[in-house]
């Protein structure tokens, strides 16, 4: 199951997406899930006011290590593999949560897009000005990736969550990354390969009519 500490950095993080890539240009599940750990560390880093975020991310990464636990373990080495027998078994609600309210198909989702998000905002801190604001920064990346798919209360709680984000600078030294220099070079470091695994789940999610799953 997943032990989260309260240690953060970035190389971590970044290592564990680079490590999704198989040379079959498949996501594979167990690096996938272990990068998402490393995010719920740094977001119970940034203190009380984001703990309902990580623990909706941490809801859904145990549900796919359940997945990875059970005597169908193989079937989700990947994400390619978990939506062929998700989908060939029945196994996924396409209309409403009925039979299956937590197949893997929808939980995966819901972080793939949340990836979206980490992407945008991740670009936006890399390549904003030292004075710009951390919460435009946030605003503007969940507007596009997240928004639509969240009700109004939720999108109240996370615009009062994001203006209590420390600076830009203050931010990247939170990386535990060095410098905030540093910080932007590790990151320019990090985006392709962040950017490969949300494009090749996004490919999958998209040819499998997957994108809205309820
Ligand atoms: C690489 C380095 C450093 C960057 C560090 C960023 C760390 C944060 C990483 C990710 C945070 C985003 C997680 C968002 C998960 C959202 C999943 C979701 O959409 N869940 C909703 C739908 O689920 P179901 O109900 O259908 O099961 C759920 O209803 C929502 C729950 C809580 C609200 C989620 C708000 C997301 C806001 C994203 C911004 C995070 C702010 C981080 C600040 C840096």
């Amino acid at each position: 199951m997943a032990d989260v500490d309260t240690d953060f950095n970035l190389k971590v993080v970044l290592v564990n997406f680079k490590q999704c890539l198989s040379e079959k240009e498949e996501v594979l599940m167990d690096p996938y899930l272990t990068g998402w750990k490393g995010l719920i560390k740094f977001l119970n880093n940034l203190g009380a006011v984001f703990a309902f975020i990580s623990k909706d991310v941490l809801t859904k990464v145990q549900i796919m290590e359940k997945f990875r636990n059970s005597e169908q373990k193989e079937n989700y080495f990947s994400l390619q593999s978990m939506v062929k027998y998700e989908i060939s078994n029945n196994l996924v609600d396409f209309q409403k949560r009925a039979d299956h309210p937590d197949s893997g198909c929808r939980t995966i989702l819901r972080l793939h897009r949340a990836l979206h998000w980490l992407q945008l905002f991740l670009d936006g801190l890399r390549t904003s000005q030292e004075d710009s604001k951390t919460s435009s920064l946030c605003t503007d990346s969940y507007n596009i990736a997240l928004a639509t798919y969240h009700p109004w209360l939720i999108r109240k709680a996370v615009t009062v969550a994001f203006c209590t984000l420390p600076s830009r600078n203050a931010f990247l030294e939170t990386m535990n990354v060095g410098t905030p220099e540093e910080a932007v070079e590790m990151l320019s470091d990090a985006m392709p390969f962040i950017g490969q695994v949300y494009q090749l789940s996004q490919k999958l999610f998209e040819e499998n009519a997957l994108l809205d799953l309820p």
